[in-house]
This record gives structure tokens, C-alpha cells and sequence, in this order.
């Protein structure tokens, strides 16, 4: 069987810029820039070769569509039309190579000599002169994609990686259990997690999945169930009041966690996105259990109405849901439209839905939410731990079964091939394969 870490390991392995098959593998002539070394219409031979080698010499990726393209043509100018058996629908990377081949159909290799001449030379002439290079990297600021800092009582674990809108990478897995661990034992009355930049968190790192183990991709599922058990235990069994500070869009297992805070504040412009369904995936977090909790009845009588809707605070938009529906029912639908079929709430909707506390105008976000947290930390810190207990301790059990068993669940499905195409897809888009 081939998994999705196989595909993504050997796609890694061979779409790597240069390594696309044939056309980067021919033997080195003189590097020659070839919109200006060229005058006659009709490509050589030698004029391939040259075109060959300026694209060894390309800096910039120049992403899987244009590889492909270079590839089916340098096929088609030096073999003919593809002759070759066309691959399985799970070895993606010969799969989309031989499509490219074969849509090629007949065409005479002088053109397509000439058409890969030509692609090679409009997209060299079009990189040039160099651009300039990139702020000193991508923008992120000092201290690390995760910054920890403790003062006035309340710890702020800060996802701090912007330019990938805050991706959570392996290391950083790590590196929250170890904040949580160290928050847990220090003067901290609060424990927050909050985005620096435009995004609290985009999820998961989707590249988490390329770095396979010699052992092979099951040994990397299992231990990828393994951290996820131990990083979301570690929110179960945290035991200070957490607080999401949630200044931007959320994506993934930063949305599903969240039910397993004490309080969610978000600025109007986040958004919560459990792209479950289209990735191939199923829920963590706990968010199986926890969302379909929140998101039922009992939250109807809390749900915040009318104060500060329109400027921040909910709007009680629940009710008008429940009309002639059982209210079980009610239960399942609101819960499932985010975690299986992947709806996106915003702000307003998430604190309709329970899954938000309070929500607050971008522009005095910051202000109003730090002034209410320090206030908190002048309560009795131990009357507030001890309410907390009271409040968390019935289901921590229950909640340690559901993490097991959402994890179980996700080892199976990060093998799947269905989350395989979806990776894939999305890492392809962006030229990272
Ligand atoms: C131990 C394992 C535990 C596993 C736990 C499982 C968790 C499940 C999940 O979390 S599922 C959710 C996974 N996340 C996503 O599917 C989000 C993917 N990202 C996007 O859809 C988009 O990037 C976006 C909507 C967040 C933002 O789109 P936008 O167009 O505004 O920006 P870009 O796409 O150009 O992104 C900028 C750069 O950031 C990189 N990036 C963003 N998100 C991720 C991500 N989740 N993983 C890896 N990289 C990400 C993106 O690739 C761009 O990088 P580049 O500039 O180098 O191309």
C-alpha cells in the first residue's frame, strides 16, 4: 500500500528544484542566456542543451506547473510522443509527469524542442534583473517561532512564526508542552496563547508530514499520535486558567483546542476553520467531545444577547436555529457542520456557538482584552485555581478517552490517501514539493 507519507516523502525526495526527472540531468554545456544567445527561429540541439543548463542555473523555483511543462517537453523534443505504461493513481509525482508527456500527443519533437527553447527563455528574460532578496527572514521577529514571556502574573506563549501565519511545526509541539509544563510551576495566575502578525494560527504545518523516519511512514504516524496525545493531555491536565487571546484566523487544532480553555476572547476580524473534511482528516483536541458539548442547548441560556452586539459581545443567533428542530439534533448539526464538513465561523458565529467568550473590535482588542486579564490576576489566586478544579475535574477523565481515541483515528487517517491528495495538494500549490 502506498501511504501518504511515502508519497510525500518521495515527492520531496525527487520534486526538490532540479531534480524533476530527464531535463535537468543532461550533461552540463556552457551556461549561456538564451534569449540572448539565440537568433535563429528554429531550436537546435544545442540550443536545448544551453536551455537545459540556464535552468540548472535559475535561483528561484519556479514552481510544479512550469516543471512539469519543461518536463513533458524535453520528453517529447528527445523521445518522441510518451511511450511509457501510465502509473497508478497513488504515485503522484510519475502520475502528473506522464499527463503532462501524454497531452503532448503527437507533437513533432522540433516543436517541442522549440517550445521548451522558447519557456525556458520568456521565464529566464522574466526573472531578470535578480529580485531583490527577502527582508532577513521573512519577517519573523527575534526570539524563536514561539516567544514565552511571564509578567504581571500571566504567562503569554506566543505563536511566532507570521510569515507562515503562525504554522505550528514539530518543534513547536514540543516547545508548547514545555511552556505549559514550566507555566504550571511558576507565579503565573494565567496562561495565554495568542498570534503575533495577521493570523493567530494557521494549524498544523503541513510539512510536519514530509520528514519520514528510515523506519517508514507508519512508525511516523504512530509517533505523530503519540505527541498529539502527550500535547493535548498537557491542555487537560493544565491546571491554571487558560486564555485564548485569538488576535486573527484560526485554522485547525488552534480552533479545536479552544474547548479546552477558560476563556476564548477574539478580535471581530478572526475567523475559526476546521478543514477536517477537505484535508482528509477528523478532529482533535478533544473538539469531537467538547464541540458538540458547547455547541448544544445548554449553552442557549448563557449566550450573551444584545449588550455589545454589533461592537463586540454575541449575537444570539442560536435560537432562531432551534425552531423545528429536536433539540439533540440541534446538538449534532452545529458541531458537525464545522469539524466534518468543514464550515468556517466567524467570530460572531463562534461566540453564538459557545466556542468564543466575548468578541471585541479589532482596533481596541488588544487594549480592552490585556486590562480584563490583569484585573483577573488581582483575584485570590488560589480561590481562582480551586473554582477551576471544581469546574474541571468531572470530565478530565472522559477527556483523556476522547484524546486517545481521536488520535487512534488520525494515525489511520494521516495514511489514508485521501489525506495524502490533500496534502499534497496544498504543499504542491505553494511549490514546496
Ligand atoms: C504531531 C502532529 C499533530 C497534528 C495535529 C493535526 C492538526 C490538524 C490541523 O491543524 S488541520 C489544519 C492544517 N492547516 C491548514 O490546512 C491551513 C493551510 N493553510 C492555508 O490554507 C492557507 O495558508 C491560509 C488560509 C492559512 C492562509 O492563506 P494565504 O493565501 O493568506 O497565505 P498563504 O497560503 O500564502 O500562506 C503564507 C505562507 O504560510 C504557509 N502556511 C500557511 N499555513 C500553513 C500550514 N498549515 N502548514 C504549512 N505552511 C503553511 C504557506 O505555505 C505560505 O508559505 P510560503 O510563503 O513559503 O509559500
Amino acid at each position: 500500500m502506498t501511504t501518504m507519507a511515502q508519497v510525500i516523502c518521495g515527492l520531496a525526495r525527487r520534486w526538490c528544484f532540479g531534480a524533476l526527472g530527464s531535463p535537468l540531468q543532461v550533461p552540463c554545456l556552457q551556461a549561456l542566456p538564451l534569449h540572448l544567445g539565440r537568433t535563429a527561429t528554429r531550436a537546435s540541439q544545442r540550443d536545448l542543451e544551453n536551455a537545459v543548463h540556464q535552468v540548472k542555473l535559475w535561483k528561484k523555483d519556479p514552481g510544479n506547473e512550469v516543471k512539469l511543462k519543461l518536463y513533458a517537453l524535453y520528453k517529447q523534443a528527445t523521445e518522441g510522443p510518451c511511450n511509457l505504461p501510465k502509473p497508478g493513481m497513488m504515485d503522484l509525482v510519475n502520475k502528473a509527469k506522464w499527463d503532462a508527456w501524454s497531452a503532448l500527443g503527437s507533437l513533432p519533437k522540433e516543436t517541442a524542442r522549440e517550445n521548451y527553447v522558447d519557456l525556458v527563455s520568456s521565464l529566464s528574460a522574466a526573472s531578470e534583473p535578480p529580485s531583490p532578496a527577502k527582508p532577513a527572514a521573512d519577517g519573523e521577529q527575534a526570539g524563536g517561532d514561539l516567544v514565552v514571556t511571564s509578567e504581571n502574573h500571566i504567562t503569554t506563549i506566543t505563536f511566532n512564526r507570521p510569515a507562515k501565519k503562525n504554522a505550528i511545526t514539530t518543534q513547536m509541539y514540543q516547545d508548547i508542552m514545555l511552556a505549559l509544563q514550566a507555566a504550571s510551576k511558576d507565579d503565573s495566575v494565567l496562561t495565554v496563547l495568542t498570534g503575533n502578525g495577521e493570523y493567530y494560527c494557521s494549524g498544523n504545518d503541513l510539512t510536519n508530514f514530509t520528514d519520514i523516519p528510515p523506519e517508514g511512514p507508519e512508525e511516523k504516524a504512530r509517533t505523530n499520535a503519540i505527541l498529539l496525545r502527550e500535547f493535548v493531555d498537557c491542555f487537560i491536565d493544565f491546571p491554571k486558567p487558560l486564555v485564548a487571546v485569538v488576535n486573527g484566523p484560526a485554522v485547525g487544532i488552534s480552533v479545536t483546542l479552544l474547548g479546552l480553555f477558560d476563556l476564548v476572547y477574539a478580535s471581530d476580524r478572526a475567523t475559526f476553520h476546521t478543514p477536517f473534511g477537505p484535508l482528509g482528516l477528523s478532529p482533535e483536541g478533544c473538539s469531537s467531545y467538547t464541540f458538540p458539548k458547547m455547541m448544544g442547548p445548554s449553552k442557549l441560556s448563557r449566550t450573551k444577547v444584545g449588550s455589545r452586539a454589533g461592537e463586540g459581545g454575541c449575537q444570539s443567533q442560536a435560537t432562531v436555529s432551534l425552531q423545528g428542530r429536536g433539540l439533540g439534533q440541534l446538538v449534532f448539526l452545529k458541531a458537525a457542520e464545522m469539524l466534518i464538513f468543514g464550515r468556517k465561523l466567524t467570530a460572531q458565529e463562534a461566540c453564538a456557538q459557545g466556542l468564543v467568550t466575548e468578541v471585541f473590535p479589532d482596533s481596541t482588542f488588544q487594549k480592552e482584552v490585556w486590562t480584563r486579564l490583569r484585573a483577573y490576576t488581582k483575584l485570590p489566586p488560589n480561590a481562582v485555581r480551586t473554582s477551576r478544579e471544581v469546574m474541571r475535574s468531572k470530565g478530565r477523565e472522559r477527556l483523556h478517552a476522547v484524546n486517545a481515541e481521536e488520535c487512534g483515528a488520525l494515525q489511520q487517517r494521516w495514511l489514508s490517501e485521501e489525506c495524502t491528495s490533500a496534502v499534497v495538494r496544498f504543499l504542491s500549490r505553494r511549490g514546496k514539493l
